[in-house]
């Protein structure tokens, strides 16, 4: 459903990438997901699982934060972590959007939390009535050379900024309420999260994408 296919690679020639590439073993395949987010990638391997044709291996880069439009951003990510890693990669971009302010922070999210925390994106909509919001997700796939096109897979789940209630193990989770729940992300457990959460929705959307690649080339 929100499976953008912004430059479908022939399954072949994707395979070819993926085991070809510098930073991957011979016959083996892997892909790397590059982030400087360490809670990023713990539920990346949770959504993923077992069932996933490739080992994912992760690489800590602090990737540069882009501006503009999330899609734009996320591909300028993806060029940029295949050129510092010299193969394939995937990398995440993560958007929280406010309805009342025409979508921001969006993109710059990161800064405003590491700024005001949780409890003041909360008070950011103290002056509107509107309080509905969403989490955004892009995953980029770059085959490996930086002017490859990129595939981009997205996820997006609708919900409401709340005064934050439970863990504060990772960024906005607390103040972030989905569409249909009376808890928070922060009181949810890890699978009830990932089931309906942004990330769960853009990685299982990539997963579809690479089970059908690999299942075409078996
Ligand atoms: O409560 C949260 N629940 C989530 O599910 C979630 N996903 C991302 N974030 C935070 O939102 C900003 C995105 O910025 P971001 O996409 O640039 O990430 P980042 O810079 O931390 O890592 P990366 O860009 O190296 O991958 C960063 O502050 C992340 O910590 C989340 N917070
Ligand atoms: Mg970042």
């Amino acid at each position: 459903m929100f499976h953008s296919r912004a430059a479908i690679l022939s399954g072949q020639r994707l395979l070819g990438h993926l085991r070809s590439s510098a930073g991957m073993a011979a016959n083996s395949r892997r892909i790397v997901f590059v982030t400087g987010n360490a809670k990023k990638l713990e539920e990346v391997k949770q959504i993923l699982g077992t069932g996933f044709p490739y080992e994912v291996v992760a690489k800590k880069v602090d990737l540069p934060e882009y501006q503009g439009e999330p899609d734009d951003i996320s591909r300028a990510k993806a060029r940029e972590a295949a050129k510092q890693i010299q193969g394939p990669c995937v990398v995440e971009d993560t958007c929280l959007c406010f309805n009342a302010l025409g979508g921001l922070p969006g993109p710059y999210i990161k800064w405003f939390l590491e700024k005001i925390g949780p409890e003041g994106l909360y008070r950011m909509l103290t002056g509107w009535e509107d309080k509905s919001a969403y989490a955004m997700c892009t995953m980029a796939f770059s085959p490996g050379n930086p002017q490859d096109e990129v595939l981009l897979f997205k996820g997006i789940a609708p919900g409401k900024i709340v005064d934050p209630r439970g863990s504060r193990d990772f960024g906005w989770d607390p103040c972030f309420q989905p569409e249909g729940f009376e808890k928070t992300y922060g009181e949810m457990t890890k699978e009830e999260k990932h089931e309906i959460s942004h990330r769960g929705r853009a990685v299982r959307a990539m997963q579809e994408y690479f089970l059908k690649q690999a299942e075409q080339n078996s």
